[in-house]
């Protein structure tokens, strides 16, 4: 039984192209013809019966944990075959693409002036003046649609979908017939018709995207050549790969090439200078990965060269034709213009989105004659491999790119640059065929099968018990690749492996590497951390599907700009008035002319937003700095008016961004880590082992006590204390007003004169702020985070403001470790000083404010911590109601209290008897009492007068 289920999967995995040839990786056989994405048990589960169309939503029943299919998924085994291997015996391995069908796209002047943005996709893309057509959905051109239903025939599958007002059916074959589509689904096809009028998809024409609205990074898309299971774990956990060398490299050559483009840079020594200030500047990013300014230099010394071979032979000759006409691999063309660096570009026909680094037009001979095109460019800093990774995303760019232009995206010639300078300069230009665009369009559906759910998928609203949700909502993903090296080596190991043996997905055989890196991968981690692991990603799972419920980011295609000022999220129809650089922003200002603007509704100061404009939405993105009844101020990261006209009318939405849930789900995933940082907060957070107590203070305490905690009464003092015997934790419960910051104030300076560094950090802004103020001048106190959002007292203790004299990565590193005390908030702490300092004791202020998952990032990063809060008051913000049902209000403060490692302040200065009285009724139960008889008695005077 095993037996056949195992030769049946690896059959399934035939690979259909030659797109990946290329590739360096194992998934170059990432396309099959037959395999379908889900486990072949879930599949039985969810397929659809042949001879009945469904056109009823499929009713959901909440799956028990071992349940039948359960029990089934456990079973499966998957036998992976090398697909290198797989591929070599393909017999289309070798082919090329089919180029024949293309047609020559000419362009006139203007659009090398500015972008086309002609109106691409209204409401739904397409509008057809007959309303109440059936059977009139015309899907010659790509077309946002729902599927209504669909019927499975022998070698082909039926659609029937609607798009807007129009209905119309749909036949899918070949590769296509794959996508477990259900009905409810969106979809946006693009497909042929045959001689009888009806619209079919095949392995040679048409484009179906799964879940278009779901957009993906064309970078993810091209990581899943290699391994797709490792692309969707990019995605959801991004953050636990941190910075190295290779990255940063990547980075520094990228900037040197955008400023030698744009600056027409062609001469060694000024690029030779360009490089050192940048190096200089760059002395942040150096400290992060850990890099000196001598090994970047040498390291960047390769590129140099090469770059200006680049500039010579491309960009600043006259010549219409480039260098090593020999070679006939390289390009043979010139670069007329830089049209735009880092251009957004966004997709949501295709579901793809990315950042072109370098936008161009350039003239290339082609058949004697002189043609003029705009290209993407995009550059590498590795070998030059020109592999199916680096090809990809160039074939992606194309397609979108020919969308804009209101092209067929299947057969539109595109062309693209990949630039190489390690070493020399190679200029490849990639241009392709249907066969490629169609597989890489099938590599995103499966990764986006992975990354959304489907209409079948349980609502986790409907959820009621935790142990249910933990095992519904676990993260798809992709099957494990058979590469040992690589498995060995992945960041994402440990998340893969608990997916993989404690979920009911696939499993492998035992000759595969994942059994034998189990023990590695998960040998230390008990039951109940793992429980902990999926309990948590299933809540933060409901929390998103919540918030993308409630503010779709589809609104910003699927809704017109008015709509969506009428909804609150948008201000619409705004005119650049001036950009000017600010840092390496461009401060933008919009602005409305006529029509006040509504403050309290759209987006807010200090807020991520997303411009978009007619046609073309998420044209750049930055953070708010001001909102007036006639203007609004943002930071982009581009110049817009550099690229398009100035009449054009710009949108302004607010976005609420996945970037914190990515953040919660990577602070689990470091939780799961083989590190002694790791080990001691599962200890004590997974399996609450309780908190241990010095017996006795080092006489230095009572000497310093002396002197600093005159200032605070016994209940304080005896917190202070309880704090400083800490070896692993101590809570500290404050009722309101009774001296939480200025206990807290006061044990910092205990620990920084007993030596010890400290971390401080909070929930929000202010409650950072507030305790950073409280402490002297004379101690030496950074904040960390934008200095947009720190008070404009603590101005001068920000990180920019105090780093602003380090010119040397030595000297900021050495400006760092002299900081006593360290404040910042727990999104924040993601800043690299706290993986590379251990900190004394962390203290969280809120910390009955913090979702139990973010608090843990601050927390690797020091011995012992002190949690202060009232549980009385504010829990942590969670919309989802299901979410909150099964306890993800629970905060750390919450999980750990213990009458033994609680300290309590009753005593408080804020209230008279009477209003104490009132908030004992209502939350106290006669704690709260008043510090003495002068807070009791204390009245306020108001002169009605003035009232
Ligand atoms: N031991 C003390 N003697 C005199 N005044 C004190 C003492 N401790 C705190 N206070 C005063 O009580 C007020 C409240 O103190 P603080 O702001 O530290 O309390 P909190 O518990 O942090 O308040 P909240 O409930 O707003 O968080 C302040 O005005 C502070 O100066």
């Amino acid at each position: 039984m095993k037996k056949s289920q195992e030769s049946s999967t690896s059959k399934n995995q035939e690979p259909i192209t030659a797109f990946f040839k290329n590739s360096d990786g194992p998934n170059n056989v990432a396309i099959s013809r037959k395999t379908n994405y889900l486990p072949s048990a879930k599949r039985k589960a969810t397929c659809l019966d042949n001879d009945h169309l469904i056109s009823q939503p499929v009713k959901l029943k909440l799956m028990n944990k071992e349940t039948d299919t359960n029990k089934k998924l456990k079973q499966i085994k998957i036998e992976n075959k090398d697909p290198l291997k797989q591929l070599e015996h393909s017999p289309i391995f070798n082919s090329l693409p089919d180029i024949s069908n293309l047609q020559c796209v000419t362009f006139d002047k203007k659009d090398f002036e500015q972008d086309d943005v002609s109106d691409v996709f209204n409401d739904d893309w397409e509008h057809e003046e007959d309303a109440a057509a059936f059977d009139k959905l015309n899907l010659n051109k790509m077309q946002r649609c729902e599927v209504i239903s669909l019927k499975n025939h022998e070698n082909k599958m039926e659609l029937f979908l609607k798009s807007g007002e129009m209905t119309g059916t749909c036949f899918v074959e070949g590769i296509w017939k794959s996508i477990p589509l259900s009905p409810g689904d969106i979809i946006s096809v693009i497909a042929a018709k045959n001689e009888t009028g009806q619209h079919y998809l095949n392995d040679t024409t048409g484009l179906l995207v799964l879940r278009p609205d779901h957009l993906i990074s064309s970078t993810s898309v091209v990581a899943g050549v290699f391994c797709k299971r490792k692309a969707v774990l990019q995605e959801r956990w991004r953050g636990i790969d941190s910075a190295n060398t290779a990255m940063t490299i990547g980075i520094m050559v990228h900037e040197l090439v955008q400023k030698a483009l744009t600056q027409q840079i062609s001469d060694i020594t000024q690029l030779r200078l360009e490089a050192d200030r940048m190096i200089r500047e760059s002395i942040q990013m150096l400290y992060d990965a850990g890099m000196t300014e001598e090994e970047t230099r040498t390291s960047m010394q390769c590129y140099i060269q090469p770059l200006n071979d680049f500039m010579k032979s491309y960009v600043v000759s006259k010549a219409s034709h480039g260098i090593m006409q020999n070679n006939k691999e390289n390009w043979n063309g010139h670069i007329d213009k830089v049209l735009d660096i880092e251009e957004n570009i966004c997709c949501p026909q295709l579901g793809l989105k990315g950042k072109i680094d370098a936008t161009l037009q350039v003239t290339v001979p082609e058949k004697n004659v002189l043609q003029k095109a705009i290209v993407p460019l995009e550059l590498k800093s590795g070998k030059a491999s020109v592999s199916a990774e680096h090809r990809g995303q160039l074939v992606m760019y194309g397609m979108m790119l020919s969308l804009h232009r209101n092209e067929d995206p299947t057969v539109a010639l595109q062309r693209g640059l990949l630039l190489y300078l390690r070493d020399k300069v190679d200029v490849r230009e990639v241009n392709c065929g249907y066969p490629e665009r169609r597989d890489l369009v099938m590599l995103r559906n499966q990764l986006v099968e992975n990354l959304t759910s489907d209409p079948k998928d349980p609502d986790p609203e409907q959820l009621t018990d935790i142990e249910d949700a933990s095992f519904l909502l676990q993260q798809k993903l992709p099957e494990p690749i058979n590469h040992e090296r690589a498995c060995t080596k992945c960041p994402y190991l440990s998340i893969c492996s608990v997916h993989l043996w404690h979920s009911g997905g696939p499993s492998v055989s035992e000759n595969h590497p994942l059994s034998k890196l189990q023990g590695q991968a998960l040998g230390h981690l008990s039951k109940d951390h793992i429980k902990y692991f999926f309990h948590w990603t299933a809540l933060l799972k409901m929390e998103e599907k919540f918030q993308t419920n409630s503010s779709p980011l589809q609104a910003l295609w699927t809704e017109s700009a008015e709509k969506r000022e009428k909804r609150g999220t948008c201000i619409p129809n705004l005119k650049i008035k001036t950009v000017e650089q600010s840092g390496e922003k461009h401060l933008h200002v919009f602005r409305r002319s006529g029509v006040r603007l509504n403050r309290e509704k759209g987006p807010q100061e200090g807020e991520f937003a997303i411009v978009s404009i007619d046609g073309r939405p998420w044209v750049a993105a930055g953070v708010v700095s001001s909102v007036s009844s006639d203007e609004v101020q943002i930071h982009l990261e581009r110049d817009l008016s550099k690229r398009l006209c100035v009449d054009t009318l710009y949108h302004i939405d607010s976005y609420e961004s996945y970037s914190t849930i990515v953040q919660n789900l990577s602070n689990l995933g470091v939780l799961l880590e083989y590190s002694e940082r790791s080990e001691r907060l599962r200890t004590l957070i997974i399996d609450t082992t309780k908190p241990q107590f010095e017996a006795k203070l080092p006489r230095e305490v009572g000497r310093l006590g002396i002197k600093l905690m005159r200032s605070l009464n016994i209940e304080q003092q005896r917190a202070v204390l309880k704090a400083l015997s800490a070896q692993d934790y101590a809570l500290l419960q404050g009722l309101p007003g009774t001296g939480k910051t200025q206990t807290i104030s006061v044990l910092i300076q205990m620990l920084v004169g007993l030596k010890q560094r400290v971390l401080v950090t909070a929930h929000t802004h202010s409650a950072v702020d507030t305790l950073l103020s409280r402490l002297p001048e004379t101690m030496k106190v950074m904040r960390l985070g934008s200095t947009a959002r720190v008070d404009i007292n603590l101005l001068h203790r920000t990180e920019k403001q105090l780093t602003a004299s380090c010119h040397t990565v030595e000297e900021l590193a050495r400006l760092y470790d002299s900081m006593e005390v360290i404040g910042v908030t727990c999104l924040g702490s993601t800043h690299a000083i706290l993986s590379r300092t251990t900190f004394d004791m962390c203290i969280v202020d809120e910390a009955t404010q913090v979702l139990q998952c973010t608090v843990l990032r601050p927390l690797f990063a020091a011995r012992r911590f002190l949690l202060v809060g009232d549980p009385k008051q504010l829990p942590p913000i969670v919309k989802s109601r299901a979410a909150r049902r099964l306890g993800m209000e629970e905060s750390l403060f919450h999980r750990l209290m213990d009458e033994e490692a609680t300290c309590t302040l009753h005593l408080q200065y804020r209230m008279n008897q009477a209003i104490t009285d009132v908030a004992n009724q209502v939350a106290y139960d006669s704690r709260l009492k008043c510090a003495n008889g002068h807070v009791a008695l204390a009245t306020l005077s108001i002169d009605m007068q003035k009232w």
